[in-house]
């Protein structure tokens, strides 16, 4: 008999009193560079570089000052990107025209981007919001309505424009109902299925976390709001279904977004497709709150406990603005 009468099954202490027995702890948790994409926002200006005032640390790049930033990452072990193009002088009109047109500085820059860097995985996101007139991520009825077929129908064309263009993933934000179906149709048509990858926002909630990302791609809407496509925060029920109908349609990839109000999304997800790697975004709205937070030392420990979080609740990669900090942290630690 024990003389404090510490019952053995109700000791806990005993399996994590060091580093490496607290690594054990924590499967599946690790941060290493495949878990990490970095979202890159480019210029049609190709000389162009402009900081982001809501975003601190964070660029538009035009093409040639986006190659020698993507050099010192892929340096440091980033492996996959996400691009967002911005127009400044292009058309913006109903139906998006300039987001596959074949000035856009997306469609341009690939073949750029993948010479010169054969092993990053590049991924585009394709919406129309930031080419449209009136700042939705669809193409609008008379009565200002989605125009389901005609939406879908523009998704699919631009996703296969990036596809053509070089992009290994394509990443559609826009939440239109079934264009998953549609671009997997579209790369099947084209014999592109087994080398483009589709990427499916699946839950992505109409989250007032946006707001710096809206900024910096001027992509606002001009009138109204995204209720009635991006889903109600409130709601794990349409999150269920929406992943359900992407799994269904042919994603290869889920996403969960914002991350960390969502993470109880992000577990109901993995539960449900343990099969699909699953994508957290982090978004500009988190990343303003992170980069607040303390100073450095604090705030770089709030950022890794919420990335270990995060893959605690079972994401696989996390789309974040921290990528380059995250590989030096990375880096210092080994
Ligand atoms: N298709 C829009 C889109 N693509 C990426 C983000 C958000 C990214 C972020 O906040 O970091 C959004 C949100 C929106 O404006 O609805
Ligand atoms: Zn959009
Ligand atoms: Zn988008």
């Amino acid at each position: 008999m024990n003389p404090l009468f510490l019952s053995p099954e109700h000791i806990l202490q005993g399996g994590y009193f060091n580093a490496t027995l607290r690594k054990l702890q924590e499967p599946n948790t690790s941060i290493e560079p495949h878990n990490i994409m970095y979202p890159v926002f480019l210029l049609e200006n190709d000389e162009g570089m402009q900081t982001v005032s809501s975003m601190p640390n964070v660029f538009r790049y035009g093409i040639n000052k986006l190659m020698p930033a993507l050099t010192e990452l892929v340096n440091n072990g980033l492996k996959s990107i996400l691009i967002f193009g911005i127009v400044e002088t292009l058309p913006k009109d109903a139906i998006g025209s300039s987001a596959d047109s074949v000035n856009n500085p997306v469609v341009k820059a690939l073949s750029k981007i993948k010479a010169a860097f054969p092993d990053l995985t590049i991924a585009c996101d394709v919406c129309l919001c930031p080419y449209t007139s009136h700042g939705h991520c669809g193409v609008l009825t008379e009565k200002g309505a989605i125009d389901h077929a005609a939406s879908v129908k523009r998704i699919a064309e631009v996703a296969l424009a990036y596809a053509k263009a070089g992009a290994d993933i394509v990443a559609p934000s826009d939440m239109m109902d079934n264009r998953i179906k549609a671009i997997k149709d579209a790369l099947i048509a084209n014999s592109l299925q087994n080398q483009v990858s589709v990427l499916s926002y699946s839950c992505k909630f109409a989250s007032s976390m946006y707001g710096p990302f809206r900024d910096t791609m001027k992509s606002s809407p001009m009138a109204g709001d995204r209720k009635c496509y991006q889903l109600p925060p409130g709601s794990a029920g349409l999150a269920a279904r929406a992943a359900a109908r992407d799994v269904a349609e042919g994603a290869d990839f889920l996403m969960v977004k914002p991350g960390l109000p969502y993470l109880d999304i992000v577990r109901q997800t993995k539960d449900k497709y343990p099969n699909h790697p699953l994508f957290i975004y982090q978004v500009s709205g988190e990343y303003a709150m992170i980069s607040r937070s303390g100073d450095e030392n604090e705030m770089e420990s709030i950022l890794m406990e919420t990335l270990t979080c995060m893959r605690r609740a079972g994401a696989d990669c996390i789309i974040t603005y921290f990528a380059p900090l995250i590989l030096n942290l990375i880096s210092k630690k080994q």
